[in-house]
């Protein structure tokens, strides 16, 4: 978890019009059966911007206008030793219709109906921070990949 540590770079992709946010189901892969951002690995040679990018498209269809850093979450699992790094980004505008792909179903979910309990146990900790459009940076660590066990906003 220390500054000094190799991590792995993912991005997330939070698409918010002020009083709705559009969240992907994941139908397979890592966090399959959560609603989430758009986002995934940054593959060598691209910016993370340029990453965050490519899987909004990838995913969901849409590509953003206003991309904006919004934060930035450090997760440690205790099965992994490299912690993951990922940078969130948000926008409220974009281009292209949201479409269902073989990863991701889009659904719209007002502010005060994010379906927490289908989303990762982190997610209502930063929320308020992403939907006040607050920047903001945290620290997680799980245990068995899935149960939050220490975190701290940083
Ligand atoms: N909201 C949220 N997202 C992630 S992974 C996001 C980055 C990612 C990784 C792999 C595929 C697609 C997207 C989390 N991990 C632990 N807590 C978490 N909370």
């Amino acid at each position: 978890l220390t500054s000094g540590m190799k991590r792995k770079l993912l991005t997330l992709v939070m698409i918010n019009d002020g009083s709705r946010v559009l969240l992907g189901y994941k139908k397979r892969g890592f966090g399959a059966g959560y609603y989430n951002g758009f986002g995934g690995k940054v593959e060598p040679g691209e910016t993370v911007r340029e990453a965050a990018q490519r899987e909004l498209v990838e995913e969901a269809c849409i590509s953003a206008q206003d991309l904006q850093e919004a934060g930035v979450l450090v997760f440690a699992f205790d099965d992994q030793p490299q912690p993951w790094e990922v940078h969130v980004f948000a926008a409220s505008s974009y281009v292209g219709e949201p479409a269902e792909t073989d990863e991701m179903r889009p659904v719209w979910f007002a502010h005060e109906e994010v379906p927490f309990d289908s989303m990762w146990a982190d997610d209502p900790i930063w929320y308020p921070y992403l939907l006040r459009q607050e920047h903001f940076r945290g620290v997680f660590a799980f245990q068995q990949t899935t149960k939050l066990v220490w975190n701290t906003m940083v």
